[in-house]
């Protein structure tokens, strides 16, 4: 059997984060992958999906170019070839990231690898024993047990498919449903949003997801919250999503119905049981340190972690501090407090901290300082259609516990706030900084 100190089953952003603690230690790496090297955020994920909003942009300053005084002509998008451009931008990434694992050191293996014992896999007919073994294969969407599951479409598909439908519904009201809504909203496809619960973009701030529904409407997109989806069938060529929503039966017809009902750790191929992991349903049971409680030599990270948020930097973050831990022993562990995350609709959402909610319920008094920046001089030069902001200030100490934006650069300027949260810059501090004029950054001092 080959023999390796560190075995990485997957080669997305947490297993590339592994290897670089433990191969600048000097522990023999493999790197287990089925599909393409990077995973789902360069392939399938995060990169081409900006590149379908970088158009959906570029489309929202063509619709307001006439507050600048610009008349234009009704734009035309051709879709298949906005989908070659997606295309060409990530082809290269798998062959560069071989590249550099090749001069990292590490040995990357083609394939799709299931546990055989507590400390060794197999891949096809290659077994393989390792001193410490990482589960990094990330999520999938969860599986809805629903009469005609087999019509749903996945965000794979959706960044895959050169034919723009003229309808689609999306069955879940989370971050992939509006973030793609937005681009179909923008080159005119009919939208539809089913959403089981009361609320949508769960772990947003309520308040913001309120500005970011209303503008989705205002585009067009049609949402219904407390609708829980019945069935899908086919009918005259098209889809039938059945739903009941508040008691009373509906349905809507679309050219696809997009299952965006959440992701699940990809798990199910891998025999967790004989490796010795117990997982509840694919929930495998970590310790702090993100090792499995019951093989104490294998780790998990990314996606597949099903406790923290499934976002790109966390998933390199935590391979990360796998890496570390596997070199220094088990010392190391997350800290997600100050990790900042948005929405790419457009306008975009973004977070930090904590929400209103959650500096209540854990017993903060606060000062909440509410801005409607839509008057701004800022927001009016751009014609910014939502220009919004939340921050929340911990009374006394004036430490600053969350802040959430829409729109006004949001994406870029969360990361001042978050720098500012980490490094416990307080609110006044802040707003003292001298910035440059006129930015979106200068408005901060308003904020607050
Ligand atoms: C449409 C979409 C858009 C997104 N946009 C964003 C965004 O804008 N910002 C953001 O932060 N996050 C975004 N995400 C989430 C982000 O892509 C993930 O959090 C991140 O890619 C997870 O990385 P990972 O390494 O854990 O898993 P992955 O990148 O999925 O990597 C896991 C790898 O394991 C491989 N694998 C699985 N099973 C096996 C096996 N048995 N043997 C060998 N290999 C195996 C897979 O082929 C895969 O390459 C998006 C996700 C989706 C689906
Ligand atoms: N901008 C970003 O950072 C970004 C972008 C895309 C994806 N992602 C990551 O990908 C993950 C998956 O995204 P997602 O949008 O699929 O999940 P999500 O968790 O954001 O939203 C899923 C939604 O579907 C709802 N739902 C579940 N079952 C349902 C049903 N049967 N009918 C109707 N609604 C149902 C849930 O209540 C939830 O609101 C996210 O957790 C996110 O972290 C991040």
């Amino acid at each position: 059997m080959e023999k390796y100190d560190v075995v990485i089953l997957g080669g997305g952003n947490a297993g590339m984060g592994v290897t670089v603690a433990t191969r600048a230690a000097g522990l023999s790496v493999a790197m287990i992958e089925a599909r393409d090297l990077g995973g789902t955020c360069p392939n399938r994920g995060c990169t081409p999906k900006k590149v379908l909003l970088a158009a959906a942009h570029a489309l929202d300053e063509i619709a307001r170019a006439g507050t600048h005084a610009i008349k234009i002509e009704p734009p035309t998008l051709d879709w298949r070839a906005l989908i070659e451009r997606e295309k060409d931008i990530i082809a290269d990434i798998p062959p560069r990231l071989s590249g550099l694992m090749a001069k990292r050191g590490v040995d990357v293996i083609h394939g799709e690898a299931t546990f055989v014992a507590r400390n060794a896999i197999r891949i096809g007919t290659r077994e393989i024993e390792a001193k410490n073994i990482v589960i990094a294969t990330g999520s999938k969407p969860r599986p809805l047990s629903i009469p005609g599951a087999e019509f749903l479409s996945t965000s794979d598909d959706v960044l895959s498919d050169p034919v723009l439908p003229p309808a689609v519904v999306f069955i879940g009201g989370g971050v992939i449903a509006f973030e793609l809504g937005h681009v179909y909203a923008r080159v005119g496809v009919e939208v539809t949003i089913l959403e089981a619960l009361p609320h949508l973009l769960g772990g947003f701030d309520e308040d913001a997801v309120a500005q970011i529904r209303a503008e989705s409407e205002r585009l067009g997109i049609s949402i219904h919250t407390n609708a829980w989806v019945k069935k899908i069938e086919e009918a005259d060529g098209r889809l039938r999503v059945s739903f009941a929503k508040d008691g009373v039966e509906c349905r809507v017809d679309a050219d696809r119905a997009v299952n965006c009902a959440g992701r699940v750790a990809n798990v199910e191929g891998l025999d967790l049981g004989a490796g010795v992991i117990v997982h509840r349903e694919g929930r495998i049971e970590v310790d702090e340190h993100l090792r499995s409680r019951s093989n104490l030599d294998v780790y998990v990270c990314g996606d597949a972690v099903w406790s923290s948020p499934q976002l790109s930097p966390i998933a390199t973050y935590e391979g990360g501090i796998v890496g570390r831990n596997i070199v220094d022993g088990p010392k190391h562990r997350p800290d997600y407090s100050h990790i900042p995350a948005s929405l790419y609709s457009i306008p975009a959402v973004a977070t930090v901290g904590l929400t209103e909610a959650q500096a209540r319920e854990r017993g903060f008094v606060v000062n909440v300082h509410l801005n409607d920046m839509q008057g701004w001089l800022s927001a009016r030069t751009y014609a910014e259609p939502v220009a919004w902001s939340k921050i929340i200030v911990e009374e006394g100490t004036g430490k600053i516990l969350g802040a959430h934006l829409v729109g006004h650069a949001c994406e870029e300027l969360i990361h001042i706030f978050a720098l500012a949260m980490k490094h416990g810059i307080a609110a006044r501090e802040l707003s003292e900084m001298v910035c440059a004029f006129p930015t979106f950054a200068a408005d901060i001092r308003n904020m607050m």
